[in-house]
């Protein structure tokens, strides 16, 4: 038996050398399965399968680039390199390059990105003469997009009434007539979004029977990495290419389906058995990332959701630390706290910033724990949010060099015509978007052939766009001959865009600079890299699509000894030996938008799940009872999901009734009567002082009573609350007398008011509810008379 292969246990090896048919694993985190894949492509290989006819799909470049390297260390890198693998965008990016005449594409079509995207459509409505308050072009951009996902193309859409009759209902009857103009567009600039790159493909294997054929021939053989996560667009094309042979291997946990916002569905995974004859189902139960405190806590998580497979997961890792939950009273101190942890463990314990991950549930809270890691001196790096490719500076001089390459390119055009200014003027512009349209002619030929148009621009104008046009194609001709590096200085320097960004020496055009420098820098490495891992020249086509297509979670230069800080989304697949959960809060994790259905709530709950799962050795929990939310100071909850963890796994240092979950506090989201509630979800299971849960019990009865169920938080905990505009009640405007309105236990009057400053308590007598009394530092009063 090969050498690798005993680095498997025995339920990996069964699917690892399995090597015909469909089959599936499903099995929970750190189990094994993207090593399994990893494993079974090099023995794939080795049982003599040419690489060229296996295909792999995974959830970022990066894990696709993980696995290459791994298996060019067991296979060699020269067959390797023939290996088709990456996301489905890019795997698919590629062929609709070779296939792009049939669609009526060239070639080198762009790809626009989600911001490409949002400004043409913002345009479009601005074009149409739309309100857009009402045609938000981000909302607008989403029901695109899922129309797309959902193969719903233009004449599709206007033959279903339905369709049109939704979007009237939502004020928006000209949805249909956007999304035309914005398909047009697209075509006629030689772009296409993400959501075309699925599109285009399955409209290419439907409508071409030869091409279908002709990728079925070739990828014999197809894995699927975190298959779960699939929509409908990219599970049909999955579909058609393993119908001919039915050689496809997906693995996935339905335990962490985290998509389904985007349009991912779970019952791709659930319903595999069925689309295929003779699945072989495997299952992989010993989890090697996490000690037993993580896993068994993770387990009593998961077990909180009705909808999913049952699965076991154990291992027979140490038992660990338990999960350490910590509180703290603003979010300046959760990201103190994370901030000082970090310095001490990495102090006490030898380790490295890299031995450590932050994890959010929104991308804006990373900006305090930043500030407490800047403090600290730790160096940390941000997975996705802006991401580099989306800053201005970058994306003008990736504009310029879209251009070279498609010079229809409506978006990039627009982007750099008057940058740096060159006194072309907004008016200029729109008049060649309308000719354009016109003589449906890009708006490049139209410049290009300014004369024989209906473009009437005084001359000054005409020769600058005249200038503009032989500067492109200046560029396109060295283009012939240069690389992208060469092609990149040449470039920045003669458009001005380095002198633009120099001249007002301000720390943010300096910042600007070193971006651009950090940009020409990696087009370097990435010459040199494409030679060694594909083979490839490093073209500037190639960079682009590098570039267009590289997903957040790719990002990954510089000093490799670094704290990652990234959304828990983006999480998904990664491990590391430390994980900080932060904003544990309701409404933030889970997030108010998922308070509608029990199916949102459970989908957070599996985000929740992926989090902790991606921890080795220590998790650690943390909410803050007031948080910086849309620049107002708003107090919070502890999580439910705190809640709902066995409590022998926990180590809290934080006022342990805090942490109980009532729901009578939440809007009750499924309209379920407490007591039913208290059967499945946390109630029943207050954990943290049996003594008290008698009371609680008998409590949930009396349900006309609402505010008695309330588990009052410590009174000197609850947080700053500045509700409803409130007056500064530190200030001690309050007296005897005043009516106020509290949140929760409604209207009622101060009766005294005692102590001072931060201590400041009033007596309150609720109308329901009786007396009261709260500090008010804390409290959540609104003064109403
Ligand atoms: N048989 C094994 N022996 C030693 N280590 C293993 C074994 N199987 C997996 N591992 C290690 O366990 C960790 C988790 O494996 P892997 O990432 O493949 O799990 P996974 O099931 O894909 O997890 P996730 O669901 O989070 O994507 C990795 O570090 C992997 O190298
Ligand atoms: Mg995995």
């Amino acid at each position: 038996m090969e050498k690798y292969l005993s680095q498997l246990n025995e339920a990996q090896l069964e699917p690892t050398i399995q090597i015909g048919g469909p089959m599936i694993i499903i099995a929970g985190a750190g189990s094994g399965k993207t090593r399994v894949l990893t494993y079974r492509i090099a023995y794939l290989m080795h049982k003599g399968i040419d690489p060229f006819n296996i295909l792999s799909l995974t959830f970022t470049n990066k894990a696709a680039k993980e696995m290459k390297e791994r298996i060019s260390t067991i296979v060699g890198s020269s067959e390797s390199k023939n290996l088709w693998m990456g996301t489905f965008h890019s795997v698919f990016a590629k062929i609709l390059r070779i296939e792009a005449d049939k669609l009526g594409y060239p070639s080198n079509f762009t790809i626009y990105d989600s911001q490409d995207s949002g400004r043409l459509i913002a345009s479009i409505i601005k074009e149409m003469n739309l309100d857009k308050d009402i045609y938000k072009y981000k909302q607008v951009l989403g029901r695109i997009s899922s129309y797309k996902n959902s193969l719903i193309t233009v004449r599709a859409y206007f033959q279903n009434p339905e369709l049109k009759e939704a979007d009237t209902m939502a004020r928006r009857p000209r949805m249909g007539d956007i999304y035309k103009a914005y398909v047009e567009r697209c075509f006629k600039a030689g772009a296409m979004d993400f959501d075309d790159l699925l599109l285009k493909t399955n409209e290419l294997l439907t409508r071409f029977p030869e091409v279908l054929m002709k990728y079925q021939n070739r990828f014999k053989y197809i894995l699927v990495d975190e298959y779960q996560d699939t929509n409908h667009s990219q599970y049909l094309i999955v579909r058609a290419l393993s119908d001919k042979f039915q050689n496809i291997c997906v693995v996935g946990d339905d335990a962490q389906s985290i998509y389904a916002f985007r349009g991912a569905n779970i019952n791709n995974i659930l319903n595999f058995q069925k689309d295929y004859d003779d699945v072989k189902v495997f299952r992989l139960e010993q989890n090697y990332r996490s000690t037993k405190n993580i896993v068994n806590a993770a387990n009593s998580i998961i077990d909180k959701n009705q909808t999913k497979l049952d699965k076991v997961v154990w291992t027979a890792n140490d038992e660990g630390a338990k999960i350490k939950v910590n509180r703290s009273l603003t979010d300046g101190d959760e990201g103190r706290f994370v901030a000082s942890t970090i310095f001490e463990e990495k102090m006490n314990n030898q380790l490295h910033n890299s031995d450590f991950a932050i994890l959010y549930r929104t991308n804006a809270q990373s900006r305090s724990i930043e500030d407490a890691l800047r403090k600290r001196d730790i160096p940390y790096r941000i997975y996705g949010g802006t991401s580099f490719y989306q800053r201005k500076e970058i994306k003008d001089v990736i504009s310029y060099l879209r251009l070279i390459i498609n010079p229809a390119d409506e978006e990039a055009l627009k982007r750099v015509i008057n940058f740096p200014p060159r006194g072309i003027g907004q008016t200029t512009v729109d008049k060649l978007i309308v000719s354009a349209n016109g003589y449906n002619r890009t708006m490049f030929e139209v410049m290009k052939n300014i004369d024989k148009t209906n473009v009437k621009v005084n001359s000054g104008t005409k020769k600058k766009l005249q200038d503009f046009v032989t500067l492109i194609e200046s560029f396109q001709v060295l283009n012939q001959t240069a690389d992208v590096f060469e092609l990149a200085e040449h470039v920045t320097r003669t458009t001005g865009i380095i002198k633009e960004f120099n001249k007002d020496g301000t720390p943010e055009g300096v910042a600007r600079m070193e971006n651009i420098e950090e940009l020409i820098n990696g087009m370097k490495d990435f010459v040199e890299g494409q030679k060694e891992i594909a083979d490839t020249t490093g073209s500037l086509a190639e960079f682009l699509e590098d570039v267009a297509l590289a997903t957040d979670a790719d990002a990954d230069k510089g000093d490799p000894d670094h704290v990652a800080l990234m959304t828990i989304h983006l999480a998904k697949g990664l491990e590391f030996s430390n994980v900080f959960i932060v904003g544990l809060e309701e409404d933030l994790f889970p997030s108010a938008m998922s308070g509608n259905t029990r199916a949102e709530l459970e989908e957070e709950r599996r985000l929740f799940y992926v989090a902790v799962t991606r921890a080795e050795k220590q998790a650690y929990l943390t909410y803050a009872l007031s948080r910086y939310r849309w620049g107002k100071l708003v107090d919070s909850e502890p999580s439910r999901f705190i809640s709902e963890i066995d409590e022998q796994y926990l180590e809290i240092t934080t006022p342990k009734e805090e942490l109980r979950f009532n729901p009578m506090l939440s809007a009750d989201i499924f309209g379920d009567t407490p007591s039913a509630t208290s059967k499945k979800a946390s109630p029943n299971k207050i954990r943290f002082k049996p003594a008290k849960q008698a009371v609680l019990k008998k409590d949930f009865k009396s349900k006309k009573e609402p505010e008695k169920f309330k588990v009052t938080t410590p009174k000197n905990l609850k947080p700053v609350a500045k509700t409803g505009g409130n007056t500064n009640l530190f200030d001690n405007k309050l007296v005897a007398g005043n009516k106020v309105k509290h949140l929760r236990f409604g209207t009622g009057e101060v009766l005294k008011i005692e102590g001072a400053g931060a201590d400041t308590k009033a007596e309150i007598k609720f109308q329901h509810g009786g007396t009261k009394k709260l500090l008010l530092r804390f409290a959540k009063l609104e003064v109403i008379g």
